[in-house]
């Protein structure tokens, strides 16, 4: 039985076959979004790719909000519906969930060579059946887990990016770059989504704006404005954290995702200056162990659950 998986953010795309409910790892292949007009483009030439499997059942994950058989990318104007996938595909059973939701399924799943420790903390043997995964990519999202003793996953839909940033966050830039410039900074995502670190890399050198991989290839190659952006931007998503940690109590595991949260690695000592910023309730994110997720397949094994 052939399955169908992807996973398609603002930027990339990942799709894959899974065979008798294992996902083939042969299959797993990236596409850039830039590189097509449409989802379904995507889907034709991944399936000649493949020789045309016969696919069962197919689910997607997908970086923008789901509802009634239909999603839309948050970051790129593409649109999904179930019904059209199920013709594309001739499948049975067409899912589209959101990708941090297909990210939380995938936690109890995820192989030790998966996740990097990033910070432990003491285990609360009482309260760590909750994680909460974030995701710093392309856009920005969370997602909040409750695992059951019998393995079973329960994965709370959020549209995070797009609440107001903190206030505390928005008053710290706004002493450091004036507050005409800190109102670029109004959402969480238009902080912390890698679009945020160029944003802030510009302002805080008065030049135009590069992408955040470049910010982060120059600090690593010890340019001294970069690593000083690359410092400030880990200690405000510590900050961050901190926020989601008061409200999810994650104290299984806060699990950092994406393409900006896979850099965030790096700079830990800037994080924990953030992370632990504020004595009162400290008690809480001090508990809170913190992983990266670095199996790049995460989202699409976390698909192959929903559909299970
Ligand atoms: N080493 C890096 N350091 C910082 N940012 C990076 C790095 N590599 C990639 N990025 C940024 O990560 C973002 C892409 O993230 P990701 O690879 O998670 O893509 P995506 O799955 O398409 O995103 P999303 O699911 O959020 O829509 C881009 O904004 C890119 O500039």
């Amino acid at each position: 039985m052939a399955m169908l998986l992807g996973d398609v953010g603002g930027t990339n795309a990942r799709l894959a076959i899974a065979r008798d409910h294992v996902i083939d790892g042969q299959s797993v292949t990236r596409f850039r979004g830039d590189d097509f007009a449409g989802f379904d483009d995507v889907v034709r030439r991944f399936l000649q790719e493949q020789d045309q499997p016969h696919i069962e059942s197919v689910c997607i994950a997908v970086a923008g909000p789901v509802s009634g058989g239909k999603a839309r990318l948050t970051n790129r104007d593409w649109d999904f519906d179930q019904d059209r996938l199920a013709r594309l595909t001739d499948a049975d059973r067409v899912l589209l969930i959101n990708d941090l939701t297909a990210l939380g399924h995938a936690i109890p799943s995820l192989r030790e060579d998966g996740v990097a420790v990033l910070r432990t903390a003491p285990a609360d043997r009482a309260r760590n059946d909750q994680a909460l995964v974030v995701g710093l990519g392309t856009g920005f999202n969370v997602c909040a887990v409750r695992m059951s003793a019998g393995g079973g996953v329960t994965a709370m839909e959020a549209e995070e990016g797009h609440t107001n940033l903190p206030a505390n966050i928005h008053l710290r830039l706004a002493d450091l770059l004036g507050a005409q410039t800190a109102r670029q900074f109004a959402s969480t995502e238009e902080t912390f989504a890698g679009r945020g670190l160029s944003r802030l890399h510009a302002a805080r050198t008065a030049s135009d704006p590069i992408r955040a991989e470049d910010i982060a290839r120059a600090a690593r190659a010890g340019d001294p404005a970069a690593v000083a952006t690359y410092g400030l931007f880990a200690e405000l998503v510590g900050l961050m954290c901190r926020e989601l940690a008061l409200h999810f109590m994650p104290l299984e595991g806060l699990y950092l995702a994406g393409g900006v949260g896979r850099s965030i690695a790096d700079r830990m000592q800037d994080f924990q200056r953030g992370f632990l910023a504020q004595p009162f309730m400290r008690h809480i994110p001090e508990n809170t162990p913190i992983f990266l997720i670095r199996d790049d397949m995460a989202a699409l094994h976390g698909c192959l659950k929903a559909l299970t």
